[in-house]
């Protein structure tokens, strides 16, 4: 039988430069087929091929259910309707719709005399939910949903209306921001659409996931394909080799850590109100990493918002080395040296029209005057954080994902900071880059200053902090330390 997908010899150019180059992969029917590769490889290019955004360069071909996909194929209407459809780590649902009405977007509005029969579509939407055990209300506002249940329902849109045993979905980093064990509920309705012949093709930095759920995997390095594992052989060690192309080398632990004070409460925060915060009081000290976690809304993400700036806190006190602050915007915050590092990149952090350079050194662009300082700075990230390209001319808007996020973090790296505020900062970048944000934490940390870092991961938590507070219902409810950091632990107090 023939493959579902088969790619051959794919190149892929932004202009003259070439982002991939002949890459083979086969998807069979029913198979799981994971693509793994650095921030920067080519994956999301590779997609965007598939998906009809970007366009193969000549010499490629594409055949999918037997027909070679020619040049008109390639738009996004056409595979769709062949049945190729893509789940973003992002689900652009609209707030305002209920779920009903987000799927009938996609399969079109049971209708009498030109009215829409809602009994019908609820009634049909809750069928295709309860299909695969997805358990969300057909008739509750999207904006009304958990994470979770919104990347849930983003996945039974993508299905509806195809056949799996003719249809491939591709999941784009679709679990990303989910907290470990909403992603593996997620994958776990993936595998069973696959189990009904859906051929699945997923993006994922999540080696634990590839290990989890796919038959077999793929990895890019610099646009080619470099290694192909299978269920059996792979290797997570083996497959981050094969990534960077040399050993990833592990940095920070807690272990390591000597340079918290005692009793010295750098921060301070006590009765904090505000949007999703009810009552929040927590400390922490210089030479700290203090984690964040809970289910979303619970006022982890809020938290760091709040004394970020970015929401304002109608209540309550923050401190800072004893002395009383207020913070009620970002400018605020900077100020204060407390820098707040948003979960949405794109929304609150770079600027798109702006190279490199200018976003790493954003924020001091007036103290650089003439010399050759503001180069030097940039150069020292670029290179610290491992950002690819390294050329600090290009466009912020034309790098990946992931390397994105490094510029981020970068920018206030150069500015020392006293106490950071990440929001999920290793979302969606590698393994390689992961280590390079960890180092950086760990500088940051050595020097005295405060980390507060939200995971959804809590692997990562225990790894890495000193104390771990987790949050329900816009309060602190639990403080872990010492022995109580392990995997094990944050996750039952987060999900318990
Ligand atoms: N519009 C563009 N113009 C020029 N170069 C681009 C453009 N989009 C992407 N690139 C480059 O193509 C390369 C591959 O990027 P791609 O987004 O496919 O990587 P990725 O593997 O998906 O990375 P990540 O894991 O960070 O999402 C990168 O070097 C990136 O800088």
């Amino acid at each position: 039988m023939s493959a579902r997908l088969a790619v051959s010899n794919l190149g892929i150019s932004y202009g003259a430069y070439r982002v991939v180059r002949d890459l083979n992969l086969e998807i069979g029917g029913g198979e799981i087929v994971g693509l793994l590769g650095s921030n920067g490889s080519g994956k999301s290019t590779t997609v965007k091929v598939l998906t009809g955004i970007n366009q193969p360069d000549s010499g490629s071909v594409i055949t999918f259910n037997g027909d070679v996909l020619g040049a008109r194929d390639f738009n996004a209407v056409a595979l769709r309707r062949r049945g190729i459809r893509v789940v973003h780590q992002e689900s652009p649902l609209v707030d305002d719709l209920t779920v009903a009405e987000a799927i009938a977007i996609h399969i079109g509005f049971p209708k009498k005399f030109g009215v829409v029969r809602v009994r019908e579509l609820n009634a049909r939407a809750q069928q295709m939910l309860d299909d695969f055990e997805i358990p969300v209300d057909a008739a509750a506002l999207c904006g009304s949903l958990t994470a979770g249940q919104r990347a849930l329902t983003s996945f039974t849109i993508a299905l509806a209306g195809i056949q799996p045993d003719k249809a491939l979905l591709i999941l784009d980093e679709a679990t990303a921001s989910l907290p470990t064990r909403d992603a593996e509920r997620y994958l776990r309705r993936v595998r069973e659409a696959a189990r009904r012949g859906l051929s699945v093709l997923m993006v994922t930095h999540r080696l634990s996931e590839v290990r989890d759920f796919c038959d077999r995997s793929l990895v890019l390095r610099n646009g080619e394909n470099v290694a192909e594992f299978t269920a059996e052989s792979f290797d997570e060690s083996a497959v981050v080799h094969a990534m960077v192309g040399g050993s990833v080398e592990l940095y920070a632990s807690r272990h390591e850590n000597a340079g918290a004070r005692d009793g010295a409460a750098d921060l301070s925060v006590s009765g904090l109100f505000g949007p999703g915060l009810e009552g929040v009081s927590l400390t922490a000290s210089s030479g700290q990493i203090v984690g964040i976690t809970g289910l979303s809304g619970g006022g982890a993400s809020e938290v760091l918002r709040a004394l970020g700036g970015i929401e304002q806190a109608s209540q309550g006190t923050i401190s800072i080395d004893g002395r009383e602050v207020v913070i009620r915007e970002p400018r605020d915050a900077i100020d204060h040296g407390v820098y707040y590092l948003s979960s949405d990149r794109i929304a609150e952090g770079g600027v798109m029209e702006l190279t490199v350079e200018d976003n790493l050194t954003l924020p001091k662009t007036e103290r650089y005057g003439w010399g050759a300082k503001r180069g030097v700075d940039s150069d020292r990230m670029i290179d610290q954080m491992g950002v690819h390209p390294t050329d600090p001319s290009v466009g912020f808007g034309s790098l990946s994902g992931g390397n994105q996020q490094k510029v981020l973090m970068g920018r206030w790296l150069l500015l020392d900071p006293k106490i950071l505020l990440l929001d999920d900062p290793t979302a969606g970048v590698d393994p390689n880059a992961r280590e390079a944000i960890f180092a950086a934490l760990e500088k940051v940390r050595a020097s005295g200053g405060t980390v507060l870092i939200r995971s959804t991961e809590p692997a990562q938590l225990a790894r890495l902090c000193d104390v771990v507070l987790v949050f329900r219902d816009g309060q602190v409810i639990q403080e872990l330390r010492g022995s109580e950091l392990t995997t094990e632990e944050i996750s039952l107090a987060t999900y318990a």
